[in-house]
């Protein structure tokens, strides 16, 4: 049988040379792949009282978006600057060359909600970071953070766990 790493795709040299780029497009378009990697993160929420969905832009919107709705839990977007219509609270963080900046709305998380971060690969760890704290600042408790791809190499986990942080990811990939 098929894991979920087999659904993915990898695109070597992609957006630069010496990456190896996971590309997630392949395991969401197909039936099965999607929904073993909605299950499979779902698995470790069973029974756990979680009040809200965060998803990282972008891919981590359509993870999150399923993750919500099995749920039955509301879902809340964080997004690059300048996208979110509201007024919004922002955070910056580095990516590999010079940095970027992240935004939530400033209600879309109200002080002790059960809040759980949801992405699609965890690299350096720096987008997680960001939108950990900009849900921490606006009073959430986060329960725990789901990926499907961990670069283990890149230290984002490690990163997260040192902030106290519960990690799941359904698979890892050797380098960049
Ligand atoms: O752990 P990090 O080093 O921060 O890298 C991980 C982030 O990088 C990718 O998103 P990207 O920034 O490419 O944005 P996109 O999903 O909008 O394309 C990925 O989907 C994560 O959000
Ligand atoms: N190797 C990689 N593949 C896909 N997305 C990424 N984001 C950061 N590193 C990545």
């Amino acid at each position: 049988m098929k894991r979920v790493e087999d659904y993915i795709r990898t695109i070597v040299d992609f957006p630069h040379e010496g990456i190896m780029f996971r590309d997630v497009t392949t395991l969401f378009a197909d039936p099965r792949g999607f929904r073993m990697a909605i299950d499979q993160m779902l698995h470790p929420y069973a029974g756990i009282d979680i009040d809200k969905v965060v998803g990282l832009e972008a891919r981590g919107f359509i993870l999150g978006g399923a993750i919500a709705h099995q749920l039955s839990v509301g879902f809340v977007p964080i997004r690059k600057k300048g996208k979110l219509p509201g007024t919004t609270i922002s955070q910056e963080y580095k990516l590999e060359y010079g940095e970027a900046i992240v935004e939530i709305h400033d209600d879309a998380i109200q002080p002790g909600e059960k809040v759980l971060v949801v992405d699609d690969l965890l690299a350096t760890g720096g987008t997680a970071e960001a939108g950990i704290k900009l849900i921490e600042r606006l009073g959430g408790e986060i329960v725990s953070t789901a990926f499907i791809i961990d670069l283990p190499e890149l230290g984002g986990r490690k990163k997260l766990e040192a902030m106290g942080m519960e990690v799941h990811a359904l698979c890892a990939f050797d380098g960049h």
